[in-house]
């Protein structure tokens, strides 16, 4: 039995908390308002988040970083990456040292384009209290999970002991979990898909079938391969759970919240219309802007990026992106073959 700490009492993080709850080991979640840590003490709900779900009582909410990190070397984060720096810098004070650090958040920076390991390592410079970090990412919507239905899942990180540890924690008769030592791959894969499902989700609100949807995939994992390589990636990384098989959940689920934004996007609402219906994260909307500036930089790529980074800042319709996308130059399908 260990003794975790989850780090955001959303939908993913406290889905999380209920696997290490199941396999028996001591889990303390930290929730940042006083109601919800209430509600999961007492009533042992999380309904603004996972609704119906009722949780193990071994489950304890603490809204004190100092109190929730207390003789605890290990940690899981699950907050959005836009608070993943600030949530870094609340929680390095109270971190044992050589503790590990598990993330399971979905993005890429804006303007400093790092990734969420990159965030992490980058805040623990000056403290140097964090000994591995790894990321656990695939195809795994957080409402499924809490229904104990059959989930696959990676733990990437550049130390395979590292992963394995962190496999061994997670992994029970519905959660499996494999190992990839490509950190970069995994996260990549798990940020750009993202991208790709607020696209599926637009064309959908538009009225556009399937064959629209199997074009954006296919085209949609052919250039998420392209920036990851380009930023390291082992290229079969995108064939596994953190790239096709996230990329498959993501763009067909009505579960996901980066696809139903598309789709309102897609039925006439406007960015800041749809973020507040949300009510919870969309990763793929500040993502695009990240991977949009990546790509200029590197020279790589990425058609459906640049047209919904159009739609989404800079006032181009989905309908002219469309024509726009359809009437690119003429080009090959596997461009390695003709390099
Ligand atoms: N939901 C899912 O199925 C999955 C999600 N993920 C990823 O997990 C990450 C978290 O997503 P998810 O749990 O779904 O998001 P939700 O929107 O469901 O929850 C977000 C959580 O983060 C907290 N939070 C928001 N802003 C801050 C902040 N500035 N500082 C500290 N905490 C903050 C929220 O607290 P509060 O309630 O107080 O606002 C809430 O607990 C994302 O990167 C997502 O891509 C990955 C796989 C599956
Ligand atoms: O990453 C996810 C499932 O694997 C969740 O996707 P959304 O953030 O689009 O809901």
């Amino acid at each position: 039995m260990t003794k975790i700490a989850v780090i955001g009492a959303g939908s993913w993080g406290s889905a999380l908390a209920l696997v290490l709850a199941d396999n028996g080991h001591e889990v303390r979640l930290h929730a940042r308002r006083e109601d919800q840590v209430d509600e999961m003490n007492q009533c042992h709900t999380n309904e603004s988040y996972l609704p119906g779900v009722v949780f193990p009582a071994s489950i304890r909410a603490y809204t004190k970083m100092k109190e929730v990190l207390q003789g605890v070397s290990v940690v899981l984060i699950a907050v959005p990456t836009k608070a993943m720096r600030e949530t870094m810098r609340a929680l390095l004070p109270s971190l044992a040292e050589d503790a590990m650090v598990i993330h399971a958040s979905k993005g890429i920076e804006p303007v400093t384009h790092k990734r969420v390991s990159e965030i992490i390592a980058e805040e623990d410079k000056q403290m140097k209290k964090i000994a591995h970090i790894a990321v656990l990412s695939g195809p795994s919507h957080a409402e499924e999970v809490a229904l104990r239905q059959p989930t696959t899942v990676t733990v990437a990180s550049e130390n395979i002991e590292a992963a394995q540890f962190a496999q061994n924690l997670f992994m029970n008769k519905q959660f499996r979990v494999y190992t990839n030592p490509d950190l970069i791959g995994v996260e990549m894969g798990g940020a750009l898909k993202n991208i790709i499902a607020l696209v599926c989700g637009i064309t959908n609100g538009l009225g556009l079938g399937d064959n629209t949807k199997a074009a954006i995939m296919t085209r949609g994992l052919a250039e998420m391969s392209r920036l990851g390589v380009h930023m390291g990636a082992n290229p079969l990384t995108f064939s596994g759970l953190s790239g096709l098989g996230d990329l498959i959940v993501t763009c067909t689920s009505v579960h996901s919240r980066n696809w139903r934004a598309g789709r309102m996007i897609g039925e006439g609402l406007s960015m800041d219309e749809v973020l507040a219906q949300m009510g919870m994260v969309v990763e793929g909307v500040r993502t695009t802007k990240a991977a949009y500036e990546l790509a200029q930089e590197k020279g790589v790529e990425m058609p459906l990026t640049e047209a919904l980074n159009s739609v989404l800042f800079e006032g181009v319709t989905p309908q002219e992106a469309t024509e726009q996308l359809m009437a690119r130059m003429r080009t090959h399908e596997v461009e390695t073959l003709f390099e």
